[in-house]
């Protein structure tokens, strides 16, 4: 086997399976590279409570031993950041990106859980904004994300998304997509990719039913996959829109609260 590629994320466990650390793992594994995790929260989602999320955060100095478990190995490719659970976790990722200033890197900043329209943790949410994004070569904020960050509130048009994403890069990101996905409305799923000069828009039909639990995270570790395996950033999120519409293309229903993408959905449509 020619050069192993190396992934890394650093983000929460979703036991049901479509999103955080499983996603990433999984879609690395579909990119052909060696994933890493360093685990930051568990997540638990209740079927006696509507489907009510519990986030564990786990503590950051765990955090910490995990990276320095995995950069024992050497640098990885490329790397992303999903739900960080706490302002300590937040501190040890943008510690890890600063020793490795230059791997390419995808701040996916998770505020929310779908259904949620709550931010989960305000002062880890305002972490990720002041302290990671200014270090990222990627942001993909969903659309509430995005109008948080942003300090525009909700978003509901193209245009104000196109504002998001340049009030967003003024944040030191050099890169940002805000994705539409399901909650723009309309009947197709948009996203915006802003590179400091130009807006490219990523449009697709919207897919009913919408099995998207984990779409985002797929998503950032597709980028994430790409980058690693050489591809520009744009070529990475134009991959990863494919592969993101296909993992959602192919996913089912788990039960009557959640429907999760399936990783593999673009090697079985290929
Ligand atoms: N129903 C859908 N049909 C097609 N694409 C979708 C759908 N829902 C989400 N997407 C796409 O999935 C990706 C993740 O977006 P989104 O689901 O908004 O993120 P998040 O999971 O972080 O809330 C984006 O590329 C978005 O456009
Ligand atoms: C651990 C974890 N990370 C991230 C997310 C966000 O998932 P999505 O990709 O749907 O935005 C979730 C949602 O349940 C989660 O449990
Ligand atoms: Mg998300």
């Amino acid at each position: 086997m020619s050069k192993i590629i190396k992934t890394l994320t650093i983000a929460g466990s979703d036991s049901s399976g479509g999103a955080g650390i499983q996603a990433d793992l999984k879609t690395f594994e579909e990119y052909g590279t060696y994933g890493f995790s360093a685990l930051t929260t568990i997540v638990t989602m209740d079927p006696d409570r509507g489907w009510h999320h519990n986030v564990y955060p786990i503590d950051a100095a765990i955090v910490a031993e995990q990276l320095k478990t995995i950069f024992a190995g050497g640098p990885v490719d490329a790397m992303k950041t999903g739900m960080l659970g706490s302002v300590e976790i937040v501190q040890v990722a943008e510690q890890a990106i600063k020793n490795n200033l230059q791997t390419n890197v995808v701040i996916d900043p998770v505020m929310v859980c779908k259904g949620e329209d709550e931010v989960l943790n305000p002062e880890s949410a305002n972490a990720i904004r002041d302290l990671l994004l200014p270090l990222a070569t990627v942001a993909t904020p969903n659309l509430f994300e995005a109008g948080v960050l942003s300090g525009l509130g909700k978003l509901t048009t193209l245009e104000e998304m196109k504002e998001a994403a340049r009030l967003i890069h003024q944040l030191g990101t050099k890169n940002v997509v805000v994705k539409g996905g399901k909650a723009l409305g309309g009947d197709k799923a948009i996203d915006i990719f802003f590179d400091g000069s130009e807006y490219t828009v990523l449009e697709t039909a919207k897919i009913e039913p919408a099995h998207n639990h984990g779409a985002g995270c797929t998503f950032a570790a597709a980028i994430t996959g790409g980058l690693a395996n050489g591809l520009s950033v744009k070529e990475s999120v134009v991959k990863a829109k494919d592969f993101v519409s296909a993992a959602i293309r192919n996913g089912y229903a788990f039960n009557q609260y959640v429907g999760p993408v399936f990783h593999g959905g673009y090697r079985l449509e290929k």
